[in-house]
């Protein structure tokens, strides 16, 4: 019941359209009841002799004229039956239609909210969550949800109003007879949701070994340059067809079971549906029923036995659909990130100052201990050091995707954490090692932050992050599209469009975490100097293990462990022992090396 009301949240605007929708079934199913009633009437009543017992009945009667007139046209009656068929089409289709377009919109609700909620989801959220996850969640399990109003939900009702409207009129009918219609029926059910039960393991398996599958191919077909290098093609090849096996046989498994359920449950049906033709025979020959209420009572029992056998498989579908409506509310569930107004939305001048920061991602594990350093508007700062040492850790307290746990960072004098985040992340321009880019035109991918921004604009940040060359090569210029229906731009050429996409922003404080590794070194000087030359020169941060990129900072901190363990200008730290003078030794040989070469 708790999910019906989860689900009730996405239904605005549409509730109406639902209900209404439901209304349809309902009257669809009491007017398929009539038929067996106008058949039972015509043969008794009309054709045959018997008075008619109904007040109603005997009005409709006299208003078609009355009995002998109509047992001698005959067609009058097919006429109402046309009618009654009409009828029900007509709310069928209102059902079909009302249903549908409730649960599109419902489901055009769900994925609108979810993907508001994700928006909204902190930083750190996503690095912990597997994307493949949130978007299975985002479009299959939404899908389950609208299948299970626009179909299953639907069913049930229909089949519960029908069950309950063909009861009444089989006891008032004759009591019974409707004991034997009914008596299988428990067998039916019970069996059918027995049997779903047990097969939703098969479902289960099948979908997965599915997933697993697709993963595969998923997985092969973005790294196929890795399958080719490592010539891992008969690897592939061999453990696509263990999955494609697999897949098969789960499934051919599935479709087995379901067979030997429709086969053993049509017999039941059968049966039941014989057990009325052989009892009620016997009853109407020895005069307990009329030939019409038999005639009635097969009919009925087809009306009953039908929809039950189907209920099992559609209460199993239904649990489907409730597990993806908790999963779905997995991520509702989520606290989000309130980014404004929260603060205090200050001018940024690009002054900052750490004082004693410690930073955890999990409680007790500092990655960062005891960090102290100050910049001044302007100027630019570097850090180098092992991986995993904590300078990207670092870097990201800043737009603050992560608080710090102790200490104090102040921008311009101003607690970072008293700033609003949004205006704070306005304020920082973030380049990251491993830019993602859109799969939209060169020009529309640098001018994202602001796509009113002028092509003068465009070109003059291409310049700086020195891609304005590579790009007046492509045939369609800035206009080229990026990604796989474009051009493939190399790791180097994506790692400037960032730097062009993030400096023309214009933000007092920008970082460049590790974003220049996948240039070469005249080029990321030719950047360095571009930016330097910049008038309203911001307060850069560098992030780095080349020390030809950092060695030009005003100050270099030597980062290790969670620890600034070394500080000062590039001349001061080659002369002094330390990581520092050990790496820049290491890579001046490697480079006089390569130059030998
Ligand atoms: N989202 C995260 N959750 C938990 N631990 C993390 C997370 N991100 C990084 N870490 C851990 O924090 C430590 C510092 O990582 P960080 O990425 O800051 O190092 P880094 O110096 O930037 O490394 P690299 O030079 O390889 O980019 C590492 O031990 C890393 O495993």
């Amino acid at each position: 019941m708790k999910e019906f009301k989860k689900l009730i949240h996405f239904t605005k605007g549409f509730g109406l359209i639902y209900v209404l929708g439901i209304i349809s079934v309902i009257i669809s199913q009491g007017i398929t009841i009539l038929n067996p009633l106008v058949l039972k009437t015509t043969i008794d009543s009309i054709i045959g002799e018997r008075a008619v017992d109904s007040f109603t009945v005997s009005k409709i009667i006299n208003f078609l004229g009355g009995r002998d007139e109509l047992r001698g046209k005959l067609w009058k009656i097919g006429l109402i039956i046309i009618c009654i068929a009409l009828f029900r089409g007509v709310f069928l289709f209102l059902k079909n239609t009302l249903s549908s377009k409730a649960a599109e919109g419902i489901a055009e609700n769900i994925k609108n909210r979810l993907y508001d909620h994700i928006q909204k989801l902190p930083y750190e959220y996503h690095t912990k969550v597997d994307t493949g996850d949130l978007i299975q969640r985002c479009t299959s399990d939404v899908d389950t949800v609208r299948r299970f109003l626009a179909i299953q939900l639907m069913e049930v009702i229909g089949s519960l109003f029908m069950l309950m409207f063909t009861l009444v009129i089989m006891f008032n009918l004759s009591t019974k007879m409707a004991m034997v219609s009914i008596s299988v029926l428990p067998i039916t059910f019970s069996f059918a949701i027995i049997f779903f039960k047990k097969v939703r393991k098969d479902f289960q398996a099948s979908d997965e070994a599915e997933a697993s599958l697709s993963t595969v191919l998923q997985e092969n077909l973005t790294g196929i340059r890795v399958v080719k290098a490592f010539s891992r093609q008969k690897y592939e090849v061999e453990n696509f067809d263990k999955k494609n096996k697999e897949h098969r046989d789960l499934t051919y498994r599935l479709i087995r079971n379901l067979s030997i359920y429709w086969a053993f449950s049509d017999f039941v049906s059968f049966f039941q549906i014989g057990l009325v033709l052989i009892v009620g025979s016997y009853f109407t020959v020895t005069g307990s029923i009329t030939l019409g209420t038999l005639i009635a009572f097969t009919t009925y029992v087809n009306m009953l036995v039908w929809p039950v056998r189907q209920m099992g498989r559609t209460l199993t579908d239904m649990g489907k659909a409730f597990v993806s409506i908790g999963r779905i509310d997995d991520i509702l569930k989520q606290p989000i990130e309130i980014l404004s107004p929260t603060g205090r939305e200050p001018i940024i001048y690009g002054g900052i100052d750490f004082e004693n920061i410690y930073f955890a991602y999990d409680e007790g594990k500092y990655v960062l201990k005891d960090i102290s350093f100050s910049i001044n508007p302007g100027e630019t700062i570097a850090f180098i050091g092992p991986t995993g040492s904590g300078k990207s850790s670092l870097v990201h307290l800043l737009p603050r995707l992560y608080e710090y746990n102790q200490g104090s960072i102040k921008i311009d004098g101003i607690e970072l954490n008293t700033i609003d985040k949004y205006w704070i992340r306005k304020n920082i321009g973030l380049v990251l090692q491993e830019p993602f880019l859109y799969a939209k035109t060169i020009k529309e991918n640098i001018k994202l932050a602001d796509p009113n921004l002028s092509d003068i604009k465009v070109y003059e940040a291409a310049k700086t992050a020195s891609i304005h060359e590579d790009i007046i090569e492509f045939e369609n210029k800035y206009e080229t599209l990026v990604g796989e229906r474009g051009v493939s731009l190399s790791g180097g050429q994506k790692q400037r469009m960032a730097i062009a996409r993030t400096i023309i922003k214009n933000c007092p404080i920008v970082i460049f975490d590790d974003s220049l590794s996948a240039v070469d070194t005249a080029t990321d000087i030719e950047i360095r100097s571009a930016l330097t030359a910049r008038k309203d020169k911001a307060t850069t941060i560098i992030i780095s293990h080349r020390i030809s990129t950092v060695s030009e900072a005003d100050m270099i901190y030597v980062i290790d462990k969670g620890r600034i363990i070394q500080k000062g200008k590039h001349r001061e730290l080659i002369n002094k022992e330390g990581l520092y003078k050990r790496v820049y030794e290491i890579q001046s040989s490697y480079e006089n090396r390569s130059k030998c070469i």
